[in-house]
Parts: structure tokens; sequence; C-alpha cells
């Protein structure tokens, strides 16, 4: 019997199907592959190619897309520091939950502040691949494709990452992507890097 949280009086219920089961199921490992960087960055071109190039090899994944997840689960939030941490927190339990099914979990979110992406990365140590896309912010702002940094210079967005609200890069990420000789590497390229890294660490077969 524990209390966690708000819970009191909670049980924990083991279920005889296990997560080494179900990896042996899909030949692969589940771990959570988070996608951090600024709005523009190619997070979740990066998230799709790399889903797509998964698929052709036969391996199981599921993109978390923080645009996409504000459409349903985290519609509630907006982007105060406060909202933000709670998104980045909920998205990390889900994704917990999906590399506990023995899914790839690929998660694209901006992500901006360190202490909520190594909250995320202390809920699964082991299996959390932290990809920095360190574009710089003049690349980003000028593919702008939503329009969103024109209306942040112009004041009518507050509180956008990257103009008035800080990224805190990471310090320690397992990949960065970033421009080579100020060339952008392809979204194929992007994700190739990242299957790589998975292939080497043994992720795309069972243990
Ligand atoms: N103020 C502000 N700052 C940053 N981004 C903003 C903001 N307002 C709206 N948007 C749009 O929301 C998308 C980012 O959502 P995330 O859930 O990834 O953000 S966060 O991780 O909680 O910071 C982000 O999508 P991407 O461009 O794909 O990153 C924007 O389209
Ligand atoms: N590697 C890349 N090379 C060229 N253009 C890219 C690349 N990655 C993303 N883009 C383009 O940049 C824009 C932003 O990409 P997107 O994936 O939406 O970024 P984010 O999810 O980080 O906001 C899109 O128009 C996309 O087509």
């Amino acid at each position: 019997m524990a209390t966690v949280g708000n819970s009191t009086n909670i049980f924990w219920h083991e279920c005889p199907v296990s997560k080494v089961d179900r990896q042996k199921l899909l030949n692969q490992q589940g771990c959570i592959v988070w996608i951090t960087g600024l709005s523009g960055s190619g997070k979740s071109t990066l998230a799709c190619s790399l889903g797509r190039q998964l698929h052709c090899r036969g391996k199981l994944s599921y993109v978390l897309d923080g645009d996409n997840l504000r459409h349903g689960l985290n519609k509630n939030l907006g982007f105060t520091p406060e909202d933000r941490t709670e998104n980045i927190r909920r998205v990390g339990e889900v994704a917990k939950l999906f590399a506990d099914a023995g899914l790839i979990c690929i998660a694209s979110l901006i992500s901006p502040y360190r202490k909520d992406r190594d909250a995320c990365r202390a809920l699964l140590p082991e299996k959390f691949i932290e990809v920095f896309l360190n574009m710089p912010l003049e690349l980003c702002e000028g593919r702008d494709p939503k329009g969103l940094y024109k209306l942040a210079r112009a004041g009518k967005i507050k509180g956008f990452t990257g103009i008035d609200d800080p990224y805190e890069p990471p310090l320690n990420c397992e990949i960065e992507i970033r421009q080579e000789d100020g060339d952008c590497p392809t979204p194929n390229e992007m994700a190739g890097q990242v299957v790589s890294y998975l292939e080497d660490k043994g992720y795309l077969e069972a243990q």
C-alpha cells in the first residue's frame, strides 16, 4: 500500500506478460528518443523520417509530437513556464508507458528547460536517448513555416522560445545534429544518424 502524490491507499498490480516478453515479440527494445530544439529546427520532420525508417526495417515506433498532443492530452496547457513543465512531465510519463509496451517512442517537443528534460530522463535513465537538433535561431527563424517568429518579433506572441523565452541546450545529450559547412543534413540523413545510434546500442533487437 502506498501514497503517491495526492493518491492514498493505492496498490501496484503486476501483469504476467512482462516488458521482456513484449520486446521478444517485437524483436527490439523499448526506449525513448527525445528530440529537443527550437521551433522550426526540424523536430517533427526528423520524428516522421525516423518513424518511417524504423517502420521500413520492421521496427515498431510511435511519435509523440508536442504540437499534436496540445490538440488533446495537453489542450488545457499554454506556454507559461509552469505549463511547459507540466506538458513535458505528461509526455515523459506517456513515453515511458510506450517504451514499457516495447515501442521505440519518439517524443518531439521544444522542451526548452533542462530540468524538465532531465526529469524525463530520470523516469527511464538507461533507455533515454536525447537528440539535440542544434540549429541556429537564424535558420529556424528564416524557415518560419507557421509565421510564428514573425508574430513573436512583432510582439503579437509573448514568451516565444528563442525570442523572449529561454532555450537551454542539453549539456550531455546522446546525439547532436548540426549543420556541416553551413548545410543542414537532409531529413533522411538526420534520421539515419539516429538509426545508426539505435543499432549500435542494440535497441533494434531483443535483449
Ligand atoms: N510561445 C511559444 N513558444 C514556443 N512554441 C509555441 C509558442 N506558442 C505556440 N507555439 C507552438 O507550439 C509548438 C511547441 O509546443 P511544445 O509542446 O513542443 O512546446 S514546449 O515543449 O512545451 O515548450 C511549436 O511547434 P514547433 O514549431 O513544432 O516546435 C509552435 O508551433
Ligand atoms: N533537414 C532539413 N532540411 C531542410 N528543411 C528542413 C529540414 N528539417 C526540417 N525542414 C523544414 O523546416 C521547417 C520546420 O520543420 P519542422 O519539422 O516543422 O520543425 P519543428 O517541428 O522543430 O518546428 C519545415 O518547413 C521543414 O520542411
